[in-house]
């Protein structure tokens, strides 16, 4: 398996070492054969060559694999004529990786906040509000006057359609409950659109029980009782502002784990942005990136019907789990180890079993 690695800005390249280094032990356990292959995004390849993306990227990673990309500092890029790309943007939008799945739990030995509980968030994630500054293309912001934005959101029945089965689809492997997460009563015709076509959807899917909250109301629910939800499927704003909740009820922000999803490719993302705050200090959570890491396995042995691939997936995260209940892990997650050695803690875990 031929996987593209970008580590980007901040913490970027300290959790994308981290998470090498498990995949490297994974590879050998389960004779992987995986060969990873690093560029720079970001500011590292501004610097390098004018450009966070460069565009050859699109075909090396359309010749890969799979891709890991680290997080970047998206919010020093503000003029695409500069060549300051979003490179999540970029990647979503030109591999079409509509569905952005982001579990949450906790873990035995270091509850969450509020009770144990293991959930998944499935954002939309080509429109909505995020989905291009270019009109013609989707949506974005317009500056009406100095004083005037408009900001658009598009959301469109082909894009509702598609998220809803990919909610539907992992909720029968779950525990067949879906939560569809919307603001209708405000957004009638678009949250209208999106809570109807996933109604619509889930009836296609027998024993699948639905339920459907307002994003402002899910804020107290997903607090109050974590543990009564288990898919959630919501618009790309929306999902994303509440993944980054649902990370940080199981304990931190640094265990949010995603997987960027289409029909061809995949890409391997945290949850959260570049921590500028924690940048260089060796203190980062690696897990957000491992996990995701894995959730990237188990989607190529589950694509190529190549099992190993979906074991180890399964692997590194109950190696995950071990490493976090026995406290080799880091400060956030209440543990000591620096980035480095934790990420250390779980490729030993790998081996080890
Ligand atoms: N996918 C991406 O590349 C994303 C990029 N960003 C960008 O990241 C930059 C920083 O954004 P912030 O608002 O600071 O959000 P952030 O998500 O980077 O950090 C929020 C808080 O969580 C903590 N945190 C994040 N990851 C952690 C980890 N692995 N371990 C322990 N603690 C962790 C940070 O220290 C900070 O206190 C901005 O430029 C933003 O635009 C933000 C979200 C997603
Ligand atoms: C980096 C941006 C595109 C924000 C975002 O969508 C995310 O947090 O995943």
């Amino acid at each position: 398996m031929q996987i593209v690695v970008l580590p980007g800005d901040g913490i970027g390249p300290e959790i994308t070492t981290a998470t090498t280094g498990v995949l490297r032990a994974a590879s050998e356990r389960f004779q992987l054969n995986l060969r990873l292959e690093e560029h720079a995004v970001g500011h590292a390849s501004l610097k390098l060559s004018g450009t966070t993306v460069r565009p050859e990227m699109l075909d090396i990673v359309r010749a890969a694999d799979g891709l890991i990309l680290g997080p970047t500092a998206t919010f020093d890029f503000k003029d695409e004529a500069r060549g300051e790309i979003n490179p999540s943007r970029y990647f979503r939008k030109n591999l079409d990786l509509y569905a952005n799945i982001r579990p949450a739990r906790t873990y035995a030995g270091r509850p969450g906040r509020l009770g144990d509980f293991d959930l998944v968030v499935v954002r939309e994630n080509t429109e909505g509000f995020y989905a291009d500054r270019n009109l013609e293309q989707g949506n974005g912001e317009m500056l009406v006057t100095p004083d005037v934005v408009i900001s658009l959101r598009r959301i469109t029945r082909l894009c509702c359609e598609r998220i809803a089965h990919a909610a539907c689809r992992l909720a029968m492997k779950r525990q067949r409950h879906l939560t569809i997460v919307h603001k209708a009563n405000v957004l009638k015709i678009g949250d209208g659109m999106f809570l109807e076509i996933c109604r619509a959807t889930a009836k296609a899917y027998p024993g699948l029980s639905v339920d459907d909250i307002l994003i402002d109301a899910m804020m107290a629910h997903v607090v109050r009782s974590p543990d009564r939800f288990d898919v959630i499927v919501s618009t790309n704003m929306f999902g994303d502002i509440l993944s980054d909740l649902t990370a940080e009820l199981s304990g931190s922000l640094g265990l949010g784990g995603s997987l960027n999803v289409g029909e061809r490719y995949a890409m391997a993302q945290a949850a959260h942005g570049s921590a500028p705050d924690i940048a260089g200090q060796d203190v980062a959570n690696p897990v957000s990136l491992i996990l995701s890491t894995a959730l990237l396995l188990a989607w190529h042995g589950e694509k190529t019907g190549a099992v190993r691939y979906e074991e180890a997936g399964h692997a590194i995260e109950a190696a995950v789990a071990k490493a976090i209940g026995e406290g080799r892990a880091t400060r956030d997650v209440g543990g000591k180890l620096g980035t480095i050695a934790a990420g250390a803690a779980i490729a030993e875990i790998l081996q080890a079993e």
